[in-house]
């Protein structure tokens, strides 16, 4: 690992960061953003944010509430008074709206179907990305923060971002071993295929803006991954380095 330029310290000794370290993580479905994620945040001692999780968590509700999805308004309003906890830590994270710990419920194949209906409307979109930004402001010991505009949005000057991709093939095999062999190949296509045609609409997340490193998991094992993003951090962040 380099060390990072920076204003008065010199080649071997680079000054620490006195700013926490945010890892901002975008991705299509199943290019393994979550795993990922979570395995940086626990091997370098950050927080974890699940962008998505948030937007399946307003799904809930609107479900929940009986809201009809294409009613933007409707939507936008319910989620703007929700209040919506997310657990940072990587390895118990849960979430919870308007007192529903709805943590295994985001998960379901309904919300999953559901979700980009509510990802597409821009006013929730904005309070969503208002929220995370507080989030990632407020993680004093630094962050790792994955969804579909994390690099471009909501922390674009984020010392590490990664575009993580993968074939299209890899990811529904994936996506398809998680759910389960019960679960139809239609299914499951529907909620990789389908739902990142959708999603991309109002997010970039095929194409790495300028400055993001591009990251292809396709042939890489979960640890590998983890390792290559770990060695992106600049030498002024690493606790390695730190210590
Ligand atoms: N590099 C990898 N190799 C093999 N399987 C992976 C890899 N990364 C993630 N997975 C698996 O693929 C599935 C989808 O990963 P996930 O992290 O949920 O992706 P995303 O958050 O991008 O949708 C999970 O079951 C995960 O364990
Ligand atoms: N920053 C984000 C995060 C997720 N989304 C949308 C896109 C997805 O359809 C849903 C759920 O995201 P999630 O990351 O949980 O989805 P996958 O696990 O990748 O299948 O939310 C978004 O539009 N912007």
């Amino acid at each position: 690992m380099s060390d990072s330029p920076s204003p008065s310290g010199t080649p071997g000794h680079p000054v620490l960061s006195s700013t926490p370290l945010v890892v901002a993580i975008d991705g299509p479905s199943g290019s393994g953003k979550s795993s990922t994620s979570r395995g940086v945040a626990a091997r370098l001692g950050l927080a974890y944010l699940d962008t998505g999780a948030m937007y399946r968590a307003a799904t809930w509700l609107a479900v929940h509430e009986g809201v009809d999805l294409a009613d933007v308004d409707a939507v936008a309003d319910l989620v703007a008074r929700a209040q919506l906890v997310l657990e940072l830590a990587p390895e118990h994270h849960s979430v919870t709206i308007d007192g529903h710990d709805v943590t295994t419920a985001i998960r379901d194949p309904d919300v999953s179907a559901a979700v980009s209906a509510v990802a597409t409307n821009l006013a929730v979109r904005a309070d969503l990305v208002a929220r995370q930004k507080q989030v990632i402001a407020e993680a004093t010991g630094g962050i790792v923060a994955e969804g579909r505009d994390i690099t471009t949005v909501v922390a674009p000057e984020a010392p590490v971002r990664v575009l993580l991709v993968a074939d299209a093939s890899a990811r529904v095999a994936r996506r398809h071993a998680e759910l389960g062999e019960h679960v139809d190949a239609e299914a499951v296509h529907d909620q990789v295929v389908r739902r990142d045609r959708d999603d991309s609409t109002v997010a970039a997340f095929h194409d790495a803006a300028p400055g993001v490193t591009v990251l292809d998991s396709t042939e890489l094992t979960l640890e590998q991954v983890v390792d290559a993003i770990c060695a992106l951090v600049p030498a002024a962040y690493d606790p390695a380095v730190a210590r």
